[in-house]
């Protein structure tokens, strides 16, 4: 029988919410209703079983649940706590029970089961929209002799440096398979040339359609937006000082926008203006971070995008996937990548003069892998890429040598690019942190200064809650501040106060997760400043122009000294501090260390302990989704 209290189920099943309970239950009265007669109690109970691991495991960013993955499991076990949890049968039994209720993808009700997988109708039907959409527009299209010509010519001039011989260019080909198609995706680290690769793949494809193509630029959050814009600016220079044909290069525009703003969401709808009806007046689109998108926004994006559009993706896909459901990103990769079919292999050979792997059965000739890092290399590039590859051991010893001295005069003098602080020293660290950091932003003659100033310090943590969590962080810096007489006010607005938007306002153009100071404006009030991303930025200062706005009219903020690390995807700082929770966390994975140390340019300092830091990349964040075996 389904269990009738979410209070006593949940002393039952560690873990659970009461969301879990209450979805379950009505699904299951919705799916049992035709049926109630063949279902016995037991088989009633193990469907409302399914049905809530199903929304738990939706809740942690999967699309779907496997079946296999309940069989014979003991979910929401707590041994520590003597939870004992609900014991799950094997996967024949399991099968029986869902096969009696109306879930095929023919049927109509909420709940479907496709591949030995549970889903919400909802998303079920995103991923197979996606799913379709981009089985169409993989579909390679070879170049003609007149073409190859060209785009020979234009990767030889758009190219600072002739390739290093016996080293396949990553780049190149990746130009070189672009230019034949309708879907591209190119993946790499920080700093391995994303995003002067496809300033060169958008040069090529104007030129094989005459500068005509009508290019849109995207990316989940308004900084990454912001990051691409900036960073496609820089490229074009680059172009240009090579002397490439400048109305080329001028047909690349240098505006992006969020994806939010790019579809026309409108406030409390899900639902954007532009769609299948009012389709996305462009030829291309190109999506930076993709890493950051779910599948309902992939799917939206998908649906406003004309059908013979050019679609380009650019991201990491070793980052943390969305907050969101889905992992797009991980979805349609592959590390090493397998290979190209012979055709493809071909028409990058001829315009690169580079042999690639061929694999005639690959599904992956959508994607370049880029592996070569052009930024950073140094300490933060090997830390990052052991700490991906889970090498506990590599990356200890590198942190190990890298101990913070109390001796060091200045953390702003410390020529290393990593640091490890203890965990019982954390606070003492921060102390030294707060005042090369935050005091000098706090003194700022002017709100730019005080906004360059914030840009060089983050600290970054897992969690909110917790000693080591968001809101003691911030907690702990407000009150050091408060001790070295810096005049704040904890939990009120003060002039320096960072500050983070916790919930969207279209009406003042604020969304969740913009980054604003509150300082004094000509007159002397109070008020919040953000990056104005609609403004051109000032390419002599190189910074974005400000805007103020109102306090009384902010959205909810919270103070951002310190933020989650989910949180600052997207975003980059010169100096960037994780502090790790005191025992091991089920929230810590490689992927999440990943993303931390990878928003760091210059310097990243690691707050943890042995055990914890060896014990988080044990982890590997895995998600469950179907689309990749749709494609
Ligand atoms: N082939 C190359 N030759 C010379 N410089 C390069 C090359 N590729 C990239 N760079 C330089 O390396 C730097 C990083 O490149 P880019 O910004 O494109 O990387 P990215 O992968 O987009 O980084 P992020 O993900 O951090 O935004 C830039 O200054 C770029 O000009």
């Amino acid at each position: 029988m389904i269990p009738l209290r979410f209070d006593t189920l949940s002393q039952q099943v560690a873990g659970l919410e009461a969301i879990d309970f209450y979805l379950a239950r009505d699904l299951s009265r919705c799916l049992l209703e035709p049926s109630h007669k063949t279902l016995s109690g037991t088989e009633q109970a193990l469907l409302f079983n399914m049905l809530l691991a199903l929304h738990w495991f939706l809740r942690q960013g999967n699309t779907c649940l496997p079946v296999a993955e309940l069989a014979g499991l003991s979910f929401g076990q707590d041994r520590e706590k003597g939870i004992p949890g609900l014991q799950f049968p094997g996967k024949i039994e399991l099968l029986a029970v869902l096969a009696q209720v109306a879930i095929q993808p023919e049927d109509t009700g909420p709940v479907v089961l496709d591949r030995e997988a549970l889903y919400l109708r909802r998303y079920w039907i995103f991923e197979c929209e996606v799913a379709e959409d981009l089985r169409h527009r993989m579909q390679f299209l070879p170049l003609s002799e007149a073409q190859h010509k060209s785009i020979t010519t234009l990767v030889k001039s758009s190219f600072p440096r002739a390739p290093v011989p016996e080293e396949i260019d990553w780049q190149r080909v990746a130009v070189a398979n672009a230019v034949g198609r309708r879907l591209s995706i190119i993946s790499g680290g920080p700093g391995t040339g994303k995003t002067f690769t496809v300033t060169r793949v958008l040069l090529a494809l104007q030129a094989l359609h005459e500068g005509q193509l009508r290019i849109e630029m995207a990316a989940p959050t308004g900084k990454a937006a912001q990051r691409l814009k900036e960073s496609i600016s820089q490229a074009k220079q680059q172009l240009q000082k090579q002397g490439v044909d400048s109305g080329l290069i001028n047909s690349i525009p240098e505006t992006a926008k969020t994806l939010h703003r790019l579809l026309g969401f409108r406030p409390r709808t899900v639902h954007p203006r532009l769609g299948v009806e009012h389709p996305l007046r462009c030829d291309l689109l190109l999506i930076d971070e993709v890493s950051m998108i779910d599948i309902a926004m992939l799917a939206r994006v998908l649906r406003a995008l004309p059908e013979q559009a050019i679609l380009i993706m650019l991201g990491d896909a070793d980052q943390l996937p969305s907050v969101e459901v889905g992992s797009v990103m991980a979805d349609l990769t592959c590390r090493p990548h397998p290979g190209y079919s012979g055709v493809v292999a071909a028409q990058i050979e001829a315009i690169t003069g580079q042999s690639v792997p061929v694999d005639e059965s690959s599904r992956f000739g959508h994607l370049t892998l880029l592996t070569k890092t052009y930024r950073f290399g140094g300490e933060i590039g090997i830390l990052a890429s052991a700490v991906i590859q889970s090498d506990g051991k590599q990356s200890w010893a590198l942190l190990h040598d890298h101990e913070w001295q109390q001796t060091q005069a200045s953390l702003l003098e410390d020529s290393a690019q990593v640091t490890y602080i203890p965990d019982h020293r954390t606070d003492e660290w921060l102390k030294n942190a707060c005042l090369e950091y935050y005091r000098p932003m706090l003194l700022a003659p002017s709100v730019d200064d005080a906004f360059l100033q914030l840009s060089q310090f983050r600290l970054l943590t897992p969690t909110r809650v917790g000693n080591q969590g968001v809101v003691a962080l911030n907690d702990r810096v407000e009150q050091i501040l408060l001790r070295s007489n810096m005049g704040i006010r904890p939990g009120q607005h003060y002039r320096g106060r960072p500050i983070m938007v916790t919930e969207n306002h279209y009406g003042v153009r604020l969304f969740n997760g913009d980054i604003g100071l509150v300082w004094t404006n000509e007159e002397g009030h109070l008020v919040a400043y953000f990056e104005d991303s609609e403004r051109e930025t000032d390419k002599d200062l190189n910074q974005t122009p400000l805007r103020q706005v109102n306090l009384a009219r902010l959205p909810a903020v919270e103070t951002v000294y310190a933020m989650t690390i989910h949180k600052t995807q997207g975003s980059e700082f010169q100096h960037v501090a994780i502090v790790l929770p005191e025992v091991e966390s089920a929230i810590l994975s490689p992927e999440l260390l990943y993303t931390g140390i990878t928003r760091a340019k210059q310097h990243v300092s690691i707050c943890t302990s042995e055990a914890v830091w060896k014990a988080a990349l044990k982890k590997r964040a895995k998600r469950y989704s179907g689309l990749a075996q749709r494609l």
